[in-house]
C-alpha cells in the first residue's frame, strides 16, 4: 500500500518496492537451484569507514534472505594495493564467485581506476568496469549500475514515465549521477527523457532545478536542494545519504541531499532519506548477482 499525505504528495516507499524486487527474484534463484547454481556474490571492503561497513553488512544480510552466497572479504585499510589486486585476482579465477563488488571508497592510496579495471567485467555486478559502462552508454546494457537502476524501478512503480520529461540529475559521480543521466536519456523503456546534469561548477542550479518534471539529487551535500528549488508536479528522488551529528542513540542522524519538509509541499513524489533509495541499491545488487549467475551458467532465468 502507497504511503499518500494530506496534501496527496506520494512518498515512494523504496524499502517496499526493494521488498518486492527481493521476493520476485526467488523465481530466478530456483531456476539457477535447479540447474544445480547456487549464486555467490563476494563483497570486498577496505575501508573502516562506518558507514561503509555498515552497507555491506546490510548486503550481506540481504543475499542470506534471498538465498544468495556471500562471501565476506575484509582488507586492512593500511595494506598495500597489491593486497587488495590480489585477492580480485584470486575471486575473479574462483569458479564458485559469481559476482565481485569491492565497496567504494577506497583509500586514498589505493587507485579506484585500477580497482575497477581488475574485476572480471562478467562478474561486475556493480557495473563500474570500462567496458560495463560502454555497454550501458552504447545501449546494450549487461549490468546496471544499481542505485540509478533501482532508481528506474522506483520510477515505474511510481507510475513516472521519464519519456519526454525535463529531468535534472545533480551530481556527476561515477557511481550515480553519470549513469543515472545515460539511463534517463536512452531511447528504451525508463528513458527518453531530455536530461540536464549539473555539478558544483553550475551557474545557477536552481534555475535549472525550477525547470525539472524529475529531479535526482545526488550531490552528497545535505539539503541543497529545497521546495523554493522546485516546481510543483515535480518527482523528487533523493540518492543523499548524509550522516550528521545529532543527539540520538548512534549520534547522528541521516539527511538526503533534499529539505524533505518543503520540497514535499512541492513534489507530486518523493523519496524520503532513510528508506528511498539505499534499499534499492543493495535490491538491485542482487538483481545483478543473480543476472551475472545466470550469464555464467548459460541459465535463462526469469528476472523482475
Ligand atoms: N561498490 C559500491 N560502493 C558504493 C555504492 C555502490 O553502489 N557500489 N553505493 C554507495 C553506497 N551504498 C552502496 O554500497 C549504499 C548506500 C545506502 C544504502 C542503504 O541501504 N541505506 C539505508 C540506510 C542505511 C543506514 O542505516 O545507514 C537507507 O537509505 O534506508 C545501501 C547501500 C557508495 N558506495
Amino acid at each position: 500500500m502507497r504511503t499518500l499525505t494530506y496534501s496527496m504528495t506520494e512518498i515512494i516507499d523504496g524499502n517496499r518496492v526493494a521488498q518486492s524486487i527481493r521476493d520476485d527474484l526467488s523465481e530466478a534463484i530456483d531456476e539457477l537451484e535447479d540447474a544445480d547454481v547456487t549464486p555467490t556474490l563476494a563483497t570486498v571492503l577496505m575501508s573502516d569507514d562506518p558507514a561503509s561497513e555498515t552497507y555491506v553488512s546490510m548486503k550481506q544480510d540481504d543475499c542470506a534472505e534471498v538465498g544468495i552466497e556471500a562471501i565476506d572479504v575484509e582488507i586492512d585499510p593500511d595494506a598495500p594495493a597489491e593486497e587488495l589486486f590480489d585477492e580480485i585476482d584470486r575471486l575473479n579465477d574462483d569458479e564458485n564467485v559469481n559476482g565481485i563488488l569491492v565497496q567504494m571508497p577506497v583509500p586514498d592510496h589505493v587507485d579506484k581506476q585500477s580497482v575497477l579495471r581488475r574485476i572480471d567485467p562478467a562478474k561486475d555486478v556493480d557495473g563500474f568496469h570500462p567496458e560495463n559502462v560502454g555497454r550501458l552508454v552504447a545501449g546494450d546494457a549487461r549490468y546496471k549500475p544499481c542505485t540509478p537502476h533501482g532508481i528506474q524501478k522506483l520510477l515505474e512503480d511510481a507510475g513516472v514515465d521519464p519519456e519526454g520529461k525535463d529531468a535534472v540529475v545533480v551530481g556527476r559521480s561515477d557511481i550515480v549521477g553519470k549513469p543515472m543521466a545515460n539511463l534517463l536519456v536512452q531511447k528504451a523503456e525508463g528513458g527518453n527523457a531530455t536530461v540536464t546534469v549539473c555539478h558544483s561548477r553550475t551557474d545557477d542550479l536552481a534555475a535549472k532545478t525550477r525547470e525539472a518534471d524529475i529531479v535526482v539529487a545526488a550531490a552528497g551535500v545535505p539539503e541543497m536542494i529545497d521546495g523554493d528549488m522546485l516546481t510543483d508536479g515535480v518527482t523528487v528522488i533523493d540518492v543523499g545519504i548524509n550522516r550528521v551529528d545529532a543527539d540520538t542513540e548512534k549520534g547522528y542522524e541521516l539527511v538526503g541531499d533534499v529539505d524533505f519538509e518543503s520540497a514535499k509541499e512541492k513534489a507530486n513524489a518523493i523519496t524520503p532519506v532513510p528508506g528511498g533509495v539505499g534499499p534499492m541499491t543493495r535490491a538491485m545488487l542482487l538483481y545483478n548477482t543473480v543476472k551475472a549467475t545466470g550469464l555464467q551458467h548459460n541459465v535463462d532465468v526469469t528476472l523482475p
